[in-house]
């Protein structure tokens, strides 16, 4: 039992100094190893990481304690693919699409021309508003990507504005041949491969770890994202693509030759495509997957898997067909579940509303959502310090406005997010 008989304090003074033991939690959300959900639970937080977990009849003193009297808690939303560094607006694109027009990737050369338009402060500035709008909705890491300057100077430029907010950040260069590039895919491939790349490494720090391609037609053949891929793996960054969006175009098959970190969209699979990432997913957690790995753990010590990344917005706002959740988990993949917020595709930064629609219209169980959106993204960025409530584990906490997960999916649309803990801090 806990020894400090002092009165609990209520929500809003979450943030303190010391140890905080946050009490009165109806489900527990751990994500550890047994996918515990306990009921009447605490979580002891020292910091910025969490020191205890469990039921609160068991709960260690601390120096001061909240009671969330009766709210479910979850890790904080792992978000591992977003697109955040931009300006300017699509929304008659968006429109014209609802009147029945399609997607196609040569929206993306709209937001280039008005993203290198703006000053280095505006595109900061977009991008924290961005940011705490994210973290609003319970997202306590999140990935993003350049790919809106699509030349050598703007790309670094989106490079260290990204590192600047963001908990990681991707290289994605070879997002769209840029106009002037028209014809000359290859040459523009060239750029990516060399001056760019050395550009991008140089102003994105150590939160530049990834590098990606759009694998798609109208934007970049599986053999020209090959090449892109492995000249930035050589360079010190791992792969990772947006593949088989708009059609079976051979980017999973590609992101498992490669041993890329994640393969996102995958709207369109084959049985080979779906058996490949269950492959891959199997394999990860026959050797142990993240429940083997202490939060501490060297990630480079890890085989992970190729993670199938499912972008539920994403598949709505284009009218696509919904990637095969239901399918790719069967064959034991395995998923993490993105916001994709962009300006062209999917314009919302919501897990709280990916998550619901995960589970109201991509057949995943609530447990299976809410595992790919904090485990699963955490694997698919290659973390072990977040996605789960273990000890040792980043103090990321999401506090729902309800008595249980369920309701993300019961009640869609309404704001679901009571609080968001960040690092030990409250953020929202
Ligand atoms: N598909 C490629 N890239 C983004 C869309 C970018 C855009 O249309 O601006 C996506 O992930 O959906
Ligand atoms: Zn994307």
């Amino acid at each position: 039992m806990a020894a400090n008989t002092e009165p609990s304090e209520t929500l809003d003074a979450l943030t303190g100094t010391g140890t905080v033991l946050v009490e009165g939690v109806s489900e527990l959300w751990t994500l550890d190893a047994e996918r515990r959900v306990l009921r009447d639970a605490a979580v002891l937080i020292e910091g910025d990481v969490i020191a205890w977990a469990g039921p609160r009849s068991e709960a260690p003193a601390a120096d001061r304690r909240v009671d969330l009297e009766g709210r479910a808690v979850l890790p904080g939303w792992v978000d591992s693919h977003s697109h955040m560094v931009f300006d300017g607006d699509r929304s008659a694109e968006f429109q014209a699409r609802m009147a029945g027009e399609s997607y196609s990737a040569g929206g993306i050369g709209v937001t280039t021309g008005a993203t290198r338009e703006a000053s280095d402060e505006r595109l900061a500035a977009l991008l924290a508003s961005r940011v705490e709008e994210a973290r609003r909705g319970g997202t306590t890491c999140m990935e993003t990507k350049t790919g809106y300057g699509l030349n050598v100077e703007d790309e670094a430029r989106s490079a260290r504005i990204a590192a600047e907010h963001m908990d990681e950040v991707t290289f994605l260069g070879a997002h769209l041949v840029p106009a002037e590039y028209k014809n000359r895919a290859d040459e523009y491939v060239d750029l990516v491969t060399g001056e760019m790349l050395q550009a991008v490494l140089a102003s994105g720090g150590e939160r530049l770890r990834w590098a990606d391609v759009f694998c798609e037609e109208g934007a970049f053949t599986p053999e020209q994202s090959r090449r892109v891929l492995e000249a930035c793996r050589a360079a010190g960054l791992t792969p990772r693509l947006h593949g088989n969006q708009l059609g079976e175009t051979g980017g999973v098959a590609l992101a498992l030759e490669l041993g890329a970190a994640s393969v996102d969209h995958i709207n369109y699979l084959s049985s080979e495509d779906i058996e490949g990432l269950g492959a891959s997913g199997r394999a990860f957690r026959a050797n142990g997957g993240v429940d083997g790995a202490p939060p501490a753990a060297d990630p480079a010590g890890i085989d992970w898997p190729t993670v199938a990344t499912i972008l539920p917005a994403c598949d709505l706002s284009t009218r696509a067909p919904l990637a095969p959740a239901r399918e790719l988990a069967d064959a034991g993949a395995t998923l993490a579940i993105a916001s994709n917020c962009n300006p062209g595709t999917s314009y919302t930064s919501s897990m709280n509303f990916c998550v619901g629609t995960a589970v109201l219209q991509m057949r995943l169980t609530l447990e299976e959502a809410l595992e790919a959106a904090t485990l699963g993204g955490a694997t698919a960025l290659r973390r072990t310090d977040v996605g789960r409530i273990v000890p040792g584990a980043r103090a990321d906490l999401h506090v729902l406005n309800a008595p249980a997960a369920i309701h993300l999916a019961y009640r869609p649309g309404m704001p679901m997010t009571a609080a968001t803990i960040r690092k030990g801090v409250r953020v929202a």
